[in-house]
């Protein structure tokens, strides 16, 4: 069984008043967006990966959840199991990281647990405050929205290979796959445009399923429209496109939005494609026809 029926089977029918039958990115409870995301050791990073960026990941990831929501990151709580293997020097350079990224972007620690374990595990719980009375979910998109993508994509995939490479290369490739490059500042423009929306962390065409599953319609990406780094479109003139599409570790912000948003949106989201009547997705190609797609995305529980 799936990530996702495990979730939907046994976890959505407990799942109370805002949580959207946890089939979104977060809930709209208590005043506030509520999520949660946890990185552990070898899963969502490697065990050679500085602490401190490690830290500042695991609030990036959520962050991400709750931009993409419309709302402002604010508070978090952290629960930490923290193998004895590592030193103490390292346990306060994992707080720096936190304190960096506190320093960054106005967050406070609320409180949380700290344990000993064999591999280290972060846990993550954020509280964000909306910016409007809209509660922007992923399942709001209808047919003659367009399809827009904040910063680029295909960037954590490339990162986690310049960060796998021994003896190292430099750290700078291995950056957005170890500090994602969230879309800070976006959620004004997705509480006042956006009709659906939620941040890729599965893979590009995985995570527009899940808008296209949502909101009832089908999705149509233009692949040649997706926006790349230097690194992205060095890779896809290697005719790896298809997998920068679906490798996920992304954390930008994918939202369906009228066509007359585009002039609002232009500067910090790209428009990729557009929602039409049916369901699914297809990727078109450069030639103009759907692409064979291996896999669209990240499952815990999958193949
Ligand atoms: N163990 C769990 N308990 C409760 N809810 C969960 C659990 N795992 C996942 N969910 C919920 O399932 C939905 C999908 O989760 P996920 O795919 O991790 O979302 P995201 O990619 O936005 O983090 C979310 O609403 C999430 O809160
Ligand atoms: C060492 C390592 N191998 C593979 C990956 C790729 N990867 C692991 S989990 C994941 C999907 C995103 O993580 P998830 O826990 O599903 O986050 P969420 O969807 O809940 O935000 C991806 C792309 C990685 N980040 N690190
Ligand atoms: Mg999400
Ligand atoms: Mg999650
Ligand atoms: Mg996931």
């Amino acid at each position: 069984m799936g990530e996702f029926e495990r979730i939907a089977r046994f976890l959505a029918p407990l799942a109370g008043e805002g949580a959207e039958g946890l089939k979104d990115d977060a809930a709209y409870s208590y005043d506030r967006v509520l999520t949660k995301d946890v990185l552990v050791e070898g899963v969502h990073f490697l065990s050679s990966d500085p602490v401190d960026l490690v830290a500042r990941k695991a609030l990036r990831v959520n962050q991400s959840d709750v931009i993409a929501k419309g709302a402002t990151p604010e508070a978090y709580l952290l629960g930490l199991v923290w193998p004895k293997s590592r030193t103490e020097s390292a346990f306060a350079d994992f707080c720096a990281g936190l304190e960096l990224e506190q320093r960054e972007t106005g967050l406070k620690l609320l409180g949380g647990d700290t344990t000993a374990g064999d591999r280290l595990l972060v846990s993550v719980t954020m509280f964000g405050m909306p910016v409007s009375d809209r509660r922007i979910l992923r399942s709001g998109g209808q047919a003659g929205d367009l399809v827009y993508v904040s910063g680029t994509i295909g960037d954590g995939l490339l990162g986690l290979e310049a960060a796998k490479l021994s003896p190292p290369a430099d750290d700078a490739a291995a950056m957005p796959y170890r500090v994602p490059r969230v879309p800070f500042g976006v959620e004004r423009l997705i509480a006042d445009h956006a009709t659906a929306s939620l941040d890729v962390s599965d893979g590009l065409v995985a995570d527009a399923g899940h808008l296209a599953e949502e909101s009832g319609v089908q999705i149509i990406i233009d692949a040649s429209q997706v926006p790349l780094s230097d690194a992205g479109r060095k890779a896809r003139a290697q005719g790896r496109l298809a997998e920068l599409l679906t490798a996920g570790d992304d954390y930008q912000s994918l939202i369906l939005a009228p066509a007359d948003a585009a002039k609002a949106l232009r500067g910090s989201f790209t428009a990729i494609g557009r929602a039409v009547e049916g369901e699914g997705v297809i990727v078109l190609g450069a030639n103009g026809e759907p692409m064979e797609l291996k896999r669209s995305g990240w499952d815990h529980f999958g193949r």
